[in-house]
């Protein structure tokens, strides 16, 4: 359960217990950047499968004492690289420090990250409706950070068939949710051809989650 939100920053509710903290991230955006490139260099990028066989859009790869994966087997998480058998790298304590000021700017104040999923989008990749459910303990909320070229994040109901919510986020722009709101369904549109100064035509988007 979140308490009241506790920040001097604008936050944006979008649910109950879901925010978008526009440009919390923003001034941050060169140093995350960098830090993504060094998980990259040691855990590169990758289209892994859905277990149903669909290749998923975006690339992606992870930091943290857990990754999240997908193949044939199914969606969960696990401690080494699948493509290199190695331990993912550690979570730069930039991005780790980052997810528990956002946290606790909406009232998350137990919140221990232990894994950062990173997403990278190439204009026309986006990803369909779902809930993030492959955690222990859904009393942690998830903490989202945008990168590079805007999107158009859905923010949806308990229910697939929910009508989502439509919002634009931006380079920087952060999003939070948990508590009641923790397996709200939520996607992205495919994303736009557009130019970022830092990234070019991509998007990246850092999800920080409570594997364990
Ligand atoms: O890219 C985004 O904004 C959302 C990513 C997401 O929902 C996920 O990786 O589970
Ligand atoms: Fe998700």
């Amino acid at each position: 359960m979140s308490s009241k939100p506790n920040t001097t920053s604008p936050l944006k509710p979008i649910a109950n217990e879901s925010y978008i903290l526009p440009g919390f991230a923003t001034a941050k955006t060169n140093a995350l950047l960098t830090a993504i490139e060094g998980v990259i260099q040691v855990a590169p990028l990758r289209q892994m499968h859905t277990p149903g066989g669909f290749k998923m859009a975006a690339q992606l790869t992870n930091c943290g004492k857990y990754g999240w994966v997908t193949d044939s087997h199914g969606y969960r998480y696990q401690t080494t690289d699948p493509e290199t058998n190695l331990s993912w790298p550690t979570m730069p304590e930039l991005i780790h420090q980052l997810a528990l000021e956002a946290a606790s700017a909406c009232g998350f104040a137990h919140f221990k990250p232990d894994v950062c999923l990173i997403n990278c989008y190439q204009p026309g990749a986006g990803m369909g409706l779902h809930q993030d459910k492959d955690e222990k303990d859904f009393s942690a909320p998830i903490v989202s950070v945008s990168l590079g070229v805007p999107a158009i994040f859905l923010f949806g109901g308990a229910k697939r068939q929910d009508k989502p919510s439509a919002y634009l986020l931006k380079n920087g722009d952060v999003v939070v949710w948990g508590g009641e709101d923790r397996l709200r369904f939520h996607g992205v549109q495919p994303i736009k051809l557009a130019h970022h100064p830092m990234t070019g035509q991509k998007r990246f988007n850092l999800t920080i989650r409570q594997a364990a």
